[in-house]
């Protein structure tokens, strides 16, 4: 196990660091799933956390106000994929925040219609896209997600269908959420940030700080929710966990760490000194 103190790279994610290893009870750490606490595979039913997340955060949720993961995954299945489920208190919202799980108890709204419009709408948009057969559609229940990351070319494959997309999503009162080698299409009014702000909300008791790590474009709702309590007076840090597909995400980070292993890494030593 690496047990080395993270280094924030900005002034004020080196506040957010002090503030959780000062007052860590009251400290709120929220993760996304693929790509920071599960490295990034071909095949997302293949996806699972890094064999060392959950034991991260199980050694964290006693010492911390509150684990949270803010996935687009379904939240159960985030919760079996990762082998979280004897997390103590550990909360997931899934679908960017439209389920929360806690305890083995999931919450979940019915779906928008436009979900079943786009279920049957779906193939033939792809066959009119010309969408290469390796394309992959992941059903989700509240949302539809359309992958490339199998396909000889998925960017040209991605782009070629965001037109198409979009008007789908337009037409069904559905939104386009990118990601990485991957378009969805799921219900408009939540997102990662929202998700983190109505968590915190519903919680009470305003955070000691808070710390957010992730890795994708839909994170960064997520990272605005974090500088916005900062202007509010919380101290907060932005993780990226790093990849070369997407470098948004570290262009606003306050700490970049290497993928999931970097995650995991940075988790271990998190509280090293801490009072
Ligand atoms: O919010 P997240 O937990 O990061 O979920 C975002 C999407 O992640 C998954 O897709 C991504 O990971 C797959 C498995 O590694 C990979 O094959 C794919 O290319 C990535 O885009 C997931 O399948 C989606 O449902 C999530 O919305």
């Amino acid at each position: 196990m690496n047990t080395s103190s993270p280094r924030s790279v900005t002034a004020a994610g080196t506040d957010g660091l002090n503030a959780i290893r000062t007052r860590p009870a009251g400290a709120v750490l929220g993760f996304d799933f693929d790509g920071t606490l599960a490295p990034i595979v071909d095949d997302p039913d293949a996806a699972r956390a890094h064999p060392r997340a959950a034991a991260a955060l199980g050694r964290l949720a006693p010492l911390v106000g509150s684990l949270v993961i803010v996935t687009g995954r379904p939240a159960a299945l985030a919760v079996e994929r990762g082998g979280f489920e004897g997390i103590d208190g550990l909360v997931v919202l899934g679908q960017y925040g439209l389920e929360r799980w806690e305890s083995g108890v999931l919450t979940e709204p019915e779906p928008p219609p436009g979900v079943a419009e786009v279920r049957a709408k779906l193939p033939g948009v792809l066959t009119a896209a010309g969408a290469p057969p390796e394309t992959y559609v992941e059903d989700k229940g509240q949302a539809l997600a359309v992958h490339t990351r199998r396909c000889a070319e998925p960017q040209v494959a991605l782009d070629r269908l965001r037109g198409l997309l979009d008007a789908l999503a337009e037409r069904t009162g559905l939104v386009v959420e990118p990601g990485r080698f991957v378009l969805e299409l799921r219900p408009p009014g939540m997102d990662k940030g929202r998700a983190l702000r109505s968590f915190l909300a519903d919680r009470g008791a305003a955070p000691s700080a808070v710390l957010f790590a992730g890795d994708d474009l839909g994170d960064l709702a997520a990272f605005d929710a974090v500088e916005e309590l900062r202007a509010e007076g919380v101290p907060g840090v932005k993780v990226c966990s790093g990849s070369a597909e997407v470098t948004e995400v570290a262009e606003r980070a306050d700490v970049v760490v290497d993928g999931p292993e970097g995650v995991v890494e940075f988790l271990d030593g998190l509280l090293d000194g801490a009072s």
